[in-house]
Order: structure tokens, then sequence, then C-alpha cells
């Protein structure tokens, strides 16, 4: 289980969060929702170690993590897939997923054929360049990326973001296999309240850097989650 505990963080005087608390749990969903610009993305990336943050902790199976920076959060296992995809236009399909071996030994380097089970369209397309994708099948190499090292937690920041919609049923039904398998936990960062609601096992609103709701499936109110996605 990843447990976040009154995490803050700032970029340069500015705070941006003040003592965010979550945990996430293997085998489920936990979304973290939100307006624009209430932090979101910060703390992935500090989940994430892109970020430093400037107070709390971070444990991983109560194993605390002091301030790794990004190389030794992905070989603890955590696997972050950015907002805006950052997949590399000039490398190949191939080439990009090879990316993802980067902190694994050199004996686990090889792409598992369940990744191309999850998603058959990067088979194909093995040899196209990743600039030469559409959007959907960017964020899919993305995911892809992220799986190589075969991580104990996934963060998706905003993963429907300029999706078509047969795409974004793709990476929900992806998502839901990927937390059935019950050994990996996924911190979903969405605007897409559909989707989410959907999608999530538990729910953690934002506002201003602070969480204003936060409460399992089935027991958060479905409109007053609602209203803080809602400007
Ligand atoms: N590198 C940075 N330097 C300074 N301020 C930043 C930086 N990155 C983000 N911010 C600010 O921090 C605040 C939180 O940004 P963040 O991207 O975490 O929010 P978010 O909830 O993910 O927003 P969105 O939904 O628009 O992606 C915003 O006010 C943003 O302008």
């Amino acid at each position: 289980m990843l447990s976040v505990e009154n995490l803050t963080l700032k970029y340069g005087q500015s705070q941006i969060l003040h003592g965010v608390s979550l945990t996430a749990e293997p085998g489920k969903v936990t979304a973290v929702t939100g307006t624009n610009g209430v932090g979101k993305t910060s703390l992935l990336k500090a989940i994430a170690g892109r970020h430093p943050y400037a107070g709390g902790t971070i444990t991983l199976d109560g194993q605390p993590l002091h301030h790794l920076n990004a190389y030794q959060a992905a070989r603890a296992g955590i696997a972050y897939v950015p907002q805006g995809r950052e997949v590399f236009p000039l490398l190949t399909v191939q080439e990009n997923l090879e990316t993802g071996f980067a902190c694994l030994p050199r004996s686990e380097h090889g792409v598992p054929e369940h990744i191309f089970e999850l998603f058959p369209i990067l088979k194909d397309f093995l040899q196209r360049r990743g600039g030469d994708l559409s959007g959907g099948q960017q964020q899919q190499l993305a995911i892809a990326r992220a799986l190589i090292s075969r991580p104990r937690v996934l963060l998706l920041d905003e993963p429907t973001e300029g999706i078509q919609p047969n795409i974004i049923q793709q990476i929900g039904r992806v998502s839901a296999q990927l937390r059935d398998q019950g050994d990996m936990a996924i911190i979903l960062v969405e605007q897409y309240f559909d989707f989410m609601w959907d999608l999530a096992d538990s729910f953690t609103a934002m506002s201003r850097g602070e969480v204003t709701l936060s409460g399992r499936a089935g027991e958060v109110d479905r409109e007053a989650l609602l209203a803080r996605v809602s400007i």
C-alpha cells in the first residue's frame, strides 16, 4: 500500500500542497480529482520523485521513501504516466517502450507479451515513430511504457485528456484489468467525472492544495464529489 501523509510542496516561495494525505491499496483505483491548478499533478510528481516535497512522508508497504529522485522512485516500483504523455516523438514505438528498461536489470530487458494483449495496436506499430501516433495511441504507448517495469504503483495523470471516446473506453478497460490483477495500486488523477466515477474504488477531491473530500465508492456522495470537480 502507498501511503502519503501530510505532504507539503512548494514551487519557490509559493506553497502548493498543504498537508495532503491519501492511501492507495493494491487492487484498487484511487481517484484524485479537483479543478485546474489545485495541485493534483504536483502530488503525483512528488510521489514519482519528479519534484521534491517540503514536508510529510510517503511510504510504500510500510517502508518510508525518503525524498527519492525519479530513478529511485521507479526502482522502488512507482511508475508515472505524465499528463501530456511525454512520448519521444522521434523514437519508434519499440524504442519508446525500451526506455522503460532504464530502471530494470539487464536480465529483465524484454517487453512482456501481455502488454501487447492490453494494447494490440502497439504491436502493429512497433516501427512507427512515437510522434506519428494519434493522441490516443500515444496515451496507450505511455501507459504501456510505464508497465514495462512491472510497477507496484501506477500513477495516471489525466489519461482521458484529449482522447476520443473509444480509446477512453479502452483505457478504462485496461485500468480495470490491471486493478483486478490485484497487485498494483493505481492512482488516477482525473477530471472526466463519469470515467472516474465508474472506475474508481475510492475518491480524493482537492481544492487549493488541500483534501476537501475523500471516501470509498459507495460511501462518497456523487453530487458532493461532482461539485468539487465542476468549476
Ligand atoms: N514548475 C512550477 N513552477 C511554479 N508553479 C507551478 C509549477 N508547476 C505547477 N505550478 C503551479 O502549482 C499549482 C498546481 O499545479 P498542478 O499542475 O499541480 O495542478 P493540477 O491540479 O494538476 O492542475 P491541472 O488540472 O490544470 O493539471 C498551479 O497554480 C500551478 O500554476
